[in-house]
């Protein structure tokens, strides 16, 4: 008789990704995102583009460390293909369905290139997926702000565990939890250290 597959298990709390394995992660969605847009297999981008549609696309991180990790991943593709990429900002506050829960927050910036995001392809970029609430504020935001040709999501960690329909198209690491579980994500640019934790119990 076939033995039924082996169940995902949590991750025991500690160290998820080292500095050097959220460089090597990075650099392989930085790839997975060059791929996809030479391949064309997509609509919406222009693969036959002299750039392999680079130029359509336009990475747009979420605030707080989705900020950073849309710039490395900007420099990363940039880098590995020669074609520069437009990066930007999207500031969810105002557009979070728990905004009466979390009691008040600082706004962050929202800022976009000078060629703007209408007709392109924006890849919208956080640290971690989990309910999906962010990410639904985020489209939120972004159609207050234009309308891109089509919208995807790149994250570092997918942790499980979403509240709404809403998946990633590019993931650097795909993380079963438990729901009382936390994944940290900590970057030079915001901690001071590159790393992934996973720890027990609710945020403080
Ligand atoms: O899928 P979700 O359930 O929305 O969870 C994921 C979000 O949670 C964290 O942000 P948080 O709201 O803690 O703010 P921060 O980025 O400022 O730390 C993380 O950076 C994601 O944006
Ligand atoms: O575990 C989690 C859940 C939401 N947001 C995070 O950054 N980590």
């Amino acid at each position: 008789m076939a033995s039924s597959p082996e169940p995902a298990r949590n991750p025991v709390s500690g160290a998820l990704l080292s500095s050097a394995d959220v460089a090597r992660v990075v650099d392989r969605m930085a790839h997975q995102l060059i791929e996809r847009c030479a391949r064309g297999d997509d609509r919406a981008i222009d693969s036959a583009a002299t750039d392999g549609g680079l130029s359509d696309l336009v990475l747009v991180g979420i605030p707080t460390r989705g900020a950073p990790l849309a710039r490395r991943l900007a420099a990363r593709v940039e880098a590995f293909s020669g074609t520069p990429i437009d990066v930007g900002t999207v500031d969810i506050t105002l557009y979070r369905d728990d905004l009466r829960l979390r009691g008040v927050r600082a706004l962050e910036s929202t800022v976009l290139p000078d060629a703007g995001i209408d007709g392109r392809l924006v890849v919208l970029v956080d640290d971690v997926l989990y309910s999906g609430r962010s990410v639904r504020a985020a489209l939120d935001a972004l159609r207050d702000l234009g309308r891109p040709k089509a919208v995807q999501l790149a994250v570092l960690v997918d942790r499980g565990h979403r509240e709404l329909p809403i998946r990633a198209d590019f993931v650097g690491k795909n993380v079963p939890t438990s729901r009382s579980q936390q994944v940290k994500v900590h970057l030079a640019e915001t901690d001071g250290v590159d790393e992934v934790l996973v720890t027990e119990g609710e945020p403080a």
